[in-house]
């Protein structure tokens, strides 16, 4: 039995991990084919709607880490604004997208929330990573084991994925802070100043590994003792594991994300110790919580300066998302056997 969704719509969790849910994609989808379809002066509005829904960029996220760490929580607290009442494990892979606004531009962020707990990943994890913009990684602040397990999390995903460290040169990252608009979508202005991560006690001492990197970080601290870490040093292209021939010519950014701070009491992971792991690994530090409706902000901020670091990678493509072409089929079992239309 095969599995059919069309790319880039909603899904839920499942018990075999793929379904539909997306009654307003559907209408889009039947909008667009009646106006394909019909004759006469629909035409000059058929190809404006298809030229408006090409123009819609996916980014899509991948959220990683232990089990009951606060995946699905920060997810909900970006696409849906709130905290869920409670949660159950996730099974498989949880979808979901926003719509936000940056520069002008309207971007879907697809956010994946997969499952911790080990047997609900089964054979569908290769799929996660199928086109992955960037990853997310999550621990509890509050629980020193996912914070030690994150280096088992980080090899796992290295299997699946060869990111590339992004250059300081390449780049920076932005520092957006959204503003939801009258449709409820996230505004990113100019000048904005998101609370990326806690202020930490200066200076934070690092391992001298590499002069020129570290002269480089000095000077970013010097100039904003606030501004997250991003370097690296190489731009090797992306590729995917399980499909060598994808075409996914992308650094893939990825941040680290410590969960559950307002239990202050409760704190086992020290900022400085998270902050010198996410440095070693490349990866921008964010500390929030998702229940904390003061930290909301920080949470979209986490998915908004990943979304504004994609879309200066002009290469990422532009996706029909109202076409039926942008379909994707799994099947079942699809560990056994790669979709990989190339
Ligand atoms: N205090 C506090 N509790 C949180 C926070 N985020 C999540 N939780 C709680 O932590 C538990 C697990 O949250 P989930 O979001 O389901 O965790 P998960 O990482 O998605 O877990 P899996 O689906 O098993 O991988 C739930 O009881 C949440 O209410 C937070 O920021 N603060």
């Amino acid at each position: 039995m095969t599995n059919e969704f069309p790319d880039g719509k909603r899904w839920k969790r499942a018990e075999h991990d793929v379904t539909i849910l997306a009654p307003g994609d559907v209408h889009k989808v039947a909008r667009s084919r009646s106006n394909s379809g019909g004759g006469g002066g629909g035409g000059s509005n058929a190809r404006a709607s298809q030229e408006l829904s090409i123009q819609t960029r996916i980014f899509k996220i991948i959220v990683i880490g232990d089990s009951n760490v606060g995946k699905t929580c920060l997810t909900f607290r970006f696409t849906g604004g709130g905290f869920p009442d409670r949660t159950e494990a996730t099974i498989g892979v949880d979808f979901r997208e926003k719509a936000v606004e940056i520069e002008g531009e309207t971007i879907k962020v697809q956010v994946w929330d997969t499952a911790g707990q080990e047997r609900f990943r089964k054979s569908m994890v290769k799929h996660y990573y199928h086109n992955v913009h960037a990853v997310v990684f999550v621990y509890d602040v509050t629980n020193m084991t996912s914070f030690c397990n994150l280096q088992t999390w980080i090899e796992k995903t290295a299997k699946l994925l060869f990111y590339t460290p992004l250059t300081g040169a390449e780049g920076s990252w932005f520092k957006p802070q959204g503003r939801q608009n009258m449709e409820g979508v996230l505004v990113v202005g100019e000048g904005a100043r998101p609370l990326l991560r806690r202020d930490l006690p200066s200076p934070i001492v690092e391992p001298p590994q590499d002069p020129e990197r570290d002269e480089a970080v000095k000077k970013t601290r010097q100039s904003d003792p606030r501004e997250p870490l991003m370097h690296g040093t190489s731009s090797a292209p992306v590729c995917f594991s399980e499909c060598n021939s994808h075409r996914v010519s992308a650094s893939v950014p990825r941040v680290l994300v410590g969960n559950k701070c307002d239990l202050v009491d409760r704190i086992q992971v020290p900022s400085s110790v998270a902050l010198r792991f996410a440095d070693t690994h490349n990866m921008l530090l964010f500390e929030t919580s998702a229940k904390d409706p003061k930290e909301s902000q920080n949470v979209d901020c986490i998915f908004m300066a990943l979304a504004c670091r994609l879309k200066t990678q002009k290469f990422l493509i532009y996706r029909d998302v109202d076409s039926e072409d942008a379909r994707v089929h799994l099947t079942q079992n699809c560990g056994a056997k790669s979709n990989c239309p190339c």
